[in-house]
């Protein structure tokens, strides 16, 4: 808040915003240079990627969502890419590295089910997502523990109102915490441990809960969760489809997070061996 206010003297400061914004920077600039790439053999009516159809549309002045609803321009487009970047999943090395979806389940239950329903012949796609009631039971549990933004985005009143027996006047910073759904004791059999039970029935099917809300809900309700839900589908069944993952002799896997104004996990080594 206090570098939205005063930018100027925030950045001249000392402290570890600075290591930040340097870091920002750099990401910026990998993104941006990507972007100059694309552009010279861009191609409207064969697009190759994400940044080909963004420039399409750029072309277009499309607006889209983009922070201020400014109209689609460079700056909302490294935003977009860096943010679901499959060096997510890589160390320096280049190595295969532990994310939130690595968590204690079975893996084996989840290839077997892959290997049953998409087979290796070709790529999982969304189509897939019914079929395979374990694998998203897994996904959407690991969404639930991942907990990625616990404190969900702080929100205003714009009005007078009442919520249950509390009154909540006009101007009010309110924080609807996710943390406390995803881990509601009166709405999980499980709720502080990695249960993909949680999301299926007796019969081993799909099952809908009302508590699981990572994406918050109402009207500022995430307008990327049915992108971002397809993106966690393909990246997580095409990583098993190929591969199997292991810790490194002699390391202990744990489930260590960094908590900030999201939660993540410590990094963390894993191998990553073709099926
Ligand atoms: C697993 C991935 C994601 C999670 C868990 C997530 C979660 C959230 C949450 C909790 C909010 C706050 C909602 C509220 O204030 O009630 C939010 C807002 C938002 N998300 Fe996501 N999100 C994800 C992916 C994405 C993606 C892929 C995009 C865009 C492509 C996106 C775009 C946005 C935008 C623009 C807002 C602000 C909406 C507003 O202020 O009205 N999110 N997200």
């Amino acid at each position: 808040m206090l570098y939205n206010m005063f930018p100027w003297l925030v950045r001249h400061l000392p402290g570890p915003h600075r290591r930040m914004l340097a870091v920002t920077r750099e990401i910026v600039s990998f993104v941006e240079e990507r972007i100059k790439e694309h552009r010279v053999d861009h191609d409207p009516s064969s697009p190759r990627d994400y940044i080909d159809c963004f420039l399409t549309e750029m072309l277009k002045g499309t607006m889209v969502l983009a922070p201020l609803n400014s109209v689609l321009h460079d700056e909302s487009m490294w935003e977009t890419p860096h943010s679901f970047n499959p060096q997510h999943f890589l160390d320096q090395n280049g190595l295969s590295r532990k994310r939130e979806a690595f968590l204690p389940f079975s893996a084996e239950q989840v290839q077997a089910e892959l290997d049953t329903v998409v087979g290796s012949s070709r790529q999982p796609s969304w189509s897939d997502r019914d079929s395979t009631p374990y694998t998203y039971a897994v996904i959407q549990e690991t969404q639930r523990m991942g907990n990625i933004i616990p404190l969900n985005v702080f929100r205003m009143t714009t009005r007078d109102t009442t919520l249950g027996k509390y009154t909540i006047p006009k101007g009010t910073m309110v924080m609807a915490t996710l943390h406390s759904v995803l881990h509601d004791e009166s709405m999980w059999e499980t709720p502080h441990s990695f249960n993909p039970q949680h999301f299926l029935d007796q019969n081993g099917l799909s099952r809908k809960r009302e508590a699981f809300l990572p994406f918050s809900a109402g009207k500022r309700v995430c307008p990327g969760e049915q992108l971002a839900r397809m993106e966690l589908y393909l990246f997580f069944t095409s990583l098993l489809q190929r591969f199997s993952f292991s810790a490194p002799p002699g390391e202990k896997l744990s489930l260590d997070f960094i908590l900030g104004t999201t939660h993540c996990p410590k990094p963390y080594r894993l191998c990553a061996t073709p099926r």
